[in-house]
């Protein structure tokens, strides 16, 4: 059955795939899911959210390249209190988040709220200083949207960065989770970035997730870390993302313990699906910047001015080992070309 599917774009007016036959003012749970995906450059809005298509984000990178000479082949998410990275670039061109056509603002402290294109040590990346989450109001595929922003100015690698608490018992404050996996538990729940019409000019419709973490660049980081003497700072770990923006009880940490997560946070997951879809490596780590206790007689609590002040207590170190892990996949990038 051919059907017509009416969908209302960014100024409220109707816009239809012109299929034919079925006319709603309202859009089609079942018809838009297998719909093509609307062809527009201007957000739509269907059950999942803003729909921001090819031409939206195409028109994005547009009006960075239009600002920008750097054209980079990796791109960094800096975490809560992570941004300090970007202040390590050179030749730096930035843009506030509401001066990028379409894109959200980032409303968490320990955010900048800058997309900031520069060359760290040489190599052109561009870094998000502050990225959005769920608990903000924003859909993941919202939350999301920059990875294919990135993909599209020509990043093959994505490097996420992310605060978050320490479940397994032999990691400490301070420590650096390199992600090796993660549980996607609000993929569990019925929630994806990728829900929606899916554009083929992104990536499948379907897409594997077995590696999603590139064991490559897990090797190459290890390495880095071995060289910079982590010994007793890094861990490797299984991550996961909770919607927040309240922490855990103690039951629900007792239930992710159990499932094998190492530590909990709330971002990085969706972005990381986001990346596999379009096909970009991924690299991933976590900063623990609390300890996650599992039992009723603990009266720790986490807080986010201590997720903040950890991660400044740590940006030196974390820019060093970051800075060289770029450096490494740039060589690699070099010797396949
Ligand atoms: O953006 P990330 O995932 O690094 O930040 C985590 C999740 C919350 O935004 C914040 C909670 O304190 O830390
Ligand atoms: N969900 C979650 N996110 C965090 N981000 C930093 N610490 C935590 C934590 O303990 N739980």
């Amino acid at each position: 059955m051919s059907c017509e599917i009416i969908v209302k774009n960014g100024n409220g007016e109707n816009y239809s795939n012109g299929n034919g036959k079925i006319k709603d003012d309202k859009p089609n749970f079942f018809n838009e899911m297998n719909s093509s995906p609307p062809r527009t450059s201007s957000p739509c809005f269907s059950y999942f959210g803003e729909n921001f298509t090819f031409e939206i984000i195409e028109d994005i990178k547009k009006y960075l390249f239009e600002r920008t000479k750097i054209r980079p082949k990796i791109g960094i998410i800096c975490g809560t209190g992570l941004g300090h990275l970007a202040e390590n670039l050179t030749n730096v061109d930035s843009f506030p988040y509401e001066d990028i056509p379409n894109f959200p603002i980032s409303t968490v402290s320990g955010h900048a709220g800058k997309m900031v294109f520069g060359y760290l040590n040489n190599v052109e990346v561009m870094c998000m200083q502050g990225r959005f989450h769920y608990y903000e109001g924003y859909p993941l595929s919202k939350c999301s949207m920059p990875v294919r922003v990135m993909k599209i100015c020509g990043c093959t690698h994505l490097i996420a960065t992310n605060a978050a608490g320490g479940l397994n018992p032999s990691y400490k404050v301070g420590d650096i989770m390199i992600v090796k996996d993660h549980i996607n538990i609000m993929g569990f729940a019925g929630n994806s970035p990728l829900q929606g019409p899916n554009d083929p000019r992104f990536g499948p419709r379907f897409p594997p997730m077995d590696r999603a973490y590139d064991p490559h660049i897990v090797k190459i980081a290890k390495e880095v870390a071995k060289e910079m003497n982590m010994g007793n700072e890094i861990q490797t770990g299984v991550y996961t993302c909770v919607g927040g923006p309240n922490y855990e009880t103690v039951a629900e940490l007792k239930m992710l313990k159990l499932f094998g997560v190492d530590a909990v946070g709330m971002s990085t997951v969706h972005e990381v699906i986001t990346a596999r879809h379009c096909d970009m490596k991924v690299f991933a780590f976590s900063l623990i910047t609390n300890m996650c206790y599992t039992d009723y007689d603990d009266n720790e609590e986490a807080n986010h001015d201590e997720v903040v002040n950890i991660g400044l207590k740590r940006q030196d170190r974390i820019t060093e080992f970051v800075t060289k892990v770029v450096t490494e996949i740039n060589l690699d990038l070099n010797k396949k070309h």
